[in-house]
């Protein structure tokens, strides 16, 4: 069975010009140790997604579908089923995270005062903060420190660290490298790898950098304007992309493109407070038929570890 499953996640926010739809009935499924990323242009609704998972969206959110956790859905039980879990089974690293450590605080004591909040005695924190600095590579003596101190790629594992602190079985990493150079960039992704193997924790990494995805996970979903046009292996998306925007995605990455000519995608993704007619690619696809325009299409099979919602895939690519 599946650690976690998300089934047809539907997110809007009530906005002046009318509800924008932010996610748009997604699913996927992870199993403990399993790393999927969720890929995609700025706005597609990948951190949306997540902070629907963590039951954080902000008031006036409008939320429906489920969130399963071993099988149970923690959506249904509202705030007081979400605080029960979150932290404690699902734990996430937030976007910008790096400057999110209280500024006056030793970074060891909001670890102490993690563990505190969850019912730990404050020994309890002070003994879970060395085993978990030692399992995300920081020295004990920085547990002392205050955020400033430490370099941007310490107070990411502190950051990380913290994150871990009541042993989730999920973490869900939203953009966890951005602002990090390439070398450090690599080692938390390392990281990340090395705590996802040594103690089975799920992960599902939010990216727009599709070149970081092959270096930790297994699969990859590729989100558009809200929801997921494919979904497969990284071996899969990286190698042989099916949906059109998927290959422009690929080339549009330096590192996965080799020496293949550089292309930008055209367009913009459509707005998400106006109703979406057909294909929400098409206007951008040069592919698009006629029917892309009127008929939107669903998220299919097309084999067991593949999945894809283009009307051309398996037809005429
Ligand atoms: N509180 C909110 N109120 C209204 N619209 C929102 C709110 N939060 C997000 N949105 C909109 O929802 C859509 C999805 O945003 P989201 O942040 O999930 O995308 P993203 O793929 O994570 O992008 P990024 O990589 O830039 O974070 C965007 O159009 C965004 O403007």
């Amino acid at each position: 069975m599946s650690l976690i499953s998300v089934r047809d996640l539907v997110v809007g926010f009530d906005a002046p010009a009318g509800e924008v739809r932010a996610v748009r009935s997604v699913s996927f499924d992870l199993a403990p140790g399993e790393r999927m990323a969720l890929v995609g242009e700025s706005g597609c609704g990948k951190t949306t997604t997540m902070l629907a998972m963590m039951g954080l969206l902000p008031a006036g959110a409008h939320v429906s579908g489920q969130v399963l956790l071993d099988g149970v859905d923690i959506l249904a039980g509202g705030e007081a089923s979400m605080r029960r879990h979150r932290w404690t089974d699902v734990a996430m690293v937030f976007q910008g995270a790096m400057n999110a450590l209280n500024p006056v605080r030793r970074v060891g004591s909001q670890i102490v005062e993690a563990v505190r909040i969850h019912g730990g005695s404050r020994r309890a924190g002070r003994d879970r903060t060395r085993e978990l600095f030692e399992l995300v590579g920081l020295a004990p003596e920085l547990a002392q420190r205050f955020p400033h101190e430490l370099s941007g790629g310490q107070r990411q594992r502190a950051v990380i660290a913290l994150a871990l602190a009541c042993e989730p079985r999920v973490l869900l990493a939203d953009e966890p490298t951005t602002a990090l150079d390439v070398i450090v960039q690599h080692q938390i992704v390392q990281l990340l790898r090395n705590l996802s193997e040594s103690l089975g924790l799920a992960v599902v990494l939010v990216t727009h950098d599709l070149a970081l995805v092959p270096q930790l996970c297994d699969r990859a979903a590729v989100m558009y304007a809200g929801s997921i046009v494919e979904n497969a292996s990284c071996r899969d998306l990286v190698g042989s992309p099916a949906h059109p925007y998927a290959r422009r995605l690929v080339e549009a990455t330096p590192d996965l493109a080799g020496r293949r000519r550089l292309a930008s995608i055209p367009g913009v993704p459509p707005r998400l407070d106006q109703p979406l007619f057909g294909c929400p690619f098409q206007p951008r696809c040069a592919e698009a038929v006629d029917r892309c325009a009127t008929e939107a299409p669903s998220l299919l099979d097309l084999d067991p570890d593949r999945s894809c919602a283009c009307h051309l895939v398996g037809v005429v690519v």
